[in-house]
């Protein structure tokens, strides 16, 4: 049988040479093509090959009836529709090493044409004006970077730094004093970052968590006359209030690689002379498009062949006979790693998960992974897969522990995730209710019934009279309707909690009149 393989970006020779060479592969470039001209010819293809351009739609995805395959020469796989892709049985793998120095050195060209305002004094002179006083720049040898996100890129845009005579203080929920420590750069939660940074760059994923997580209030906090970078992901800044706080002179000047939306030609922040910009040039280095086309052409290659694969970003590898026994648990074990992650403080240092009941007969083996899926995901987004999750925690210096026990608390079968951060220990229990489904039973020593989906509120308070009205009230004068209220406590009059299910996300602005009500300690806002 031969394979078909639509390539629908421009993707390295020296990668698809691997895919030609292979004897019973057909490679067929076709760039530039609209989502309706996808959809018309995607049904030909077992294997369909993009960077960072092609949309793969829902509605292209629909029409993909005989894709095995889907391989992203790059990082980020937000131009693909994931959930559609796995609703299909059609693999999603990416190449998410081979462009990180690349994208590492491009950050690094930025920050200092950013400092001596190279762009700007060459469009000068290009227009024919010798003007040397316009262009008096600063020095970045003892200033501060700020990095927030310290995974592959951070990391490398940090060693860069430090010959550069810069301190290094960065931002990563997987980032340990001790880590920061190894690393040589200063441990620093998110506002000490932004209040102490000269320059900040963002190397993130773009997740509903860092959507816009540089916005009008970090603006607020940091220095007057810091420099901002974002080669990362467009919308991780909220571009309106990076312009805003540009013009009021907040931000002496900024460098961009990406926007929310793309090709940004004609955006108003490229007016502001203050801005410099690229576009999305981080990967387009020669070395960089060789080793991602490399890479996803292997990985291609394997998923056509049916042979494993090392960067699935969807599918499970899991033997059919285990598969049906664990699968059962396999919402509840994912979502308990999700609430976790999201209920807890600090970065995160171990996790801990125990097996109990029916379950210490299986092989839960897949169900922890799903567990450390569900941590995971929650900072790192759509590249957490089972298959990666293990290796992703270890490469995070995560520890993982997972033990089988007899005590179940009377239930048929329990697990429970415990996670230590670097500020406290959280412990959630779920349980699956033959009949009734999955049940988060327990949050750290208080015993509750809640089912884990939906938009969750996680108060934490004081047991008083009146506090369960007052939270009922103020969501009611906001038009949020409680679906389901669960309060455990330690205590009568003691420490309490409160989930609460709702029936849409509750915005931050009510989250916040939320805290600051009498007798409530803390509130978080949790999505399963
Ligand atoms: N401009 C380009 O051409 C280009 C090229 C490659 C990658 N990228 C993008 O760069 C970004 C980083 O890529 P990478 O390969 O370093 O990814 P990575 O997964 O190695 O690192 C991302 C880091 O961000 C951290 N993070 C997640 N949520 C956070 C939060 N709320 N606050 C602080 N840190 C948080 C994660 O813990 C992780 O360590 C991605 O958005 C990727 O798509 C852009
Ligand atoms: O394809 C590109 O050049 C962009 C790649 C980059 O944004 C990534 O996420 O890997």
């Amino acid at each position: 049988m031969t394979y078909k393989v639509l390539v629908s970006d421009p993707v390295s020779e020296e990668g698809l040479k691997i895919l030609r060479e292979a004897a019973h592969v057909e490679v067929v470039q076709q760039t530039g093509l609209s989502e309706e001209e996808l959809a018309n010819v995607i049904g030909q293809y077992d294997a369909l090959i993009v960077r960072s351009q092609t949309q793969v739609t829902a509605k292209v995805i629909e029409r993909a009836d005989r894709l095995k395959v889907i391989g992203r020469a790059g990082v980020g796989v937000d131009n693909i529709d994931l959930p559609s892709a796995t609703a299909k049985g059609i693999m999603v793998v990416n190449a998410p090493d081979g462009n990180t120095i690349s994208t590492a050195e491009h950050t690094f060209s930025m920050l200092m044409a950013l400092a001596r305002r190279i762009p700007q004094a060459y469009l000068k002179l290009k227009q024919h004006i010798w003007d040397r006083k316009a262009f008096v720049g600063v020095e970045l040898n003892g200033k501060t970077l700020g990095i927030i996100g310290l995974g592959r890129i951070g990391t490398e845009v940090a060693k860069r730094a430090k010959a550069f005579n810069m301190t290094v203080i960065a931002y990563d929920p997987y980032l340990t004093p001790e880590k920061a420590e190894k690393l040589g750069v200063h441990y620093g939660q998110l506002n000490d970052v932004l209040k102490q940074a000269d320059f900040i760059t963002v190397h993130t994923p773009l997740l509903k968590e860092t959507r816009h997580m540089i916005s009008h209030d970090q603006f607020k906090l940091m220095k007057d006359g810091v420099y901002i970078l974002n080669c990362a992901r467009g919308g991780i800044i909220d571009e309106d209030a990076l312009y805003e706080a540009i013009i009021t002179g907040k931000v002496a000047g900024a460098a961009l690689d990406v926007f929310e939306e793309e090709p940004a030609t004609h955006h108003r922040l490229l007016e502001l002379d203050q801005v410099i910009a690229t576009p999305h040039l981080g990967a387009s280095t020669k070395e960089a498009q060789k080793n991602v086309a490399i890479d996803v052409c292997h990985e291609v290659l394997k998923a056509l062949e049916d042979q494993p694969v090392k960067n699935a970003v969807n599918l499970p590898s899991i033997p059919a006979h285990i598969f049906k026994k664990v699968e059962p648990y396999f919402l509840l074990s994912e979502r308990l790693g999700s609430f976790v992650a999201q209920a807890a403080v600090g970065a995160v240092k171990e996790i801990h998960i125990s097996y109990a009941g029916e379950l210490t007969d299986l092989d839960v083996g897949p169900l922890t992974r799903n567990v450390i899926k569900g941590v995971l995901s929650y900072h790192l987004g759509l590249q957490v897969n089972q298959v990666n999750a293990p290796y992703l925690a270890k490469q995070r210096e995560v520890q993982i522990n997972e033990q089988k026990t007899s005590s179940s608390g009377g239930f048929t079968n329990l697990i429970e995730v415990r996670l230590v951060t670097t500020q406290e220990t959280k412990r959630v229990a779920g349980t699956l209710l033959n009949g009734y489904g999955a049940r988060i039973v327990k949050v750290d020593q208080y015993s509750i019934d809640v089912e884990p989906t939906g938009h969750l509120i996680y108060v934490r308070h004081y047991d008083r009279p009146g506090v369960i009205g007052r939270v009922g009230t103020l969501l009611g004068s906001h038009d949020v309707n409680i679906a389901t209220m669960q309060v455990g406590r330690s205590d009568v009059g003691g420490d309490a909690i409160m989930m609460l299910t709702v029936d849409k996300p509750v915005s931050k602005e009510v989250l916040d009149q939320l805290s600051d009500l009498p007798e409530i300690k803390s509130v978080i806002e949790i999505d399963l």
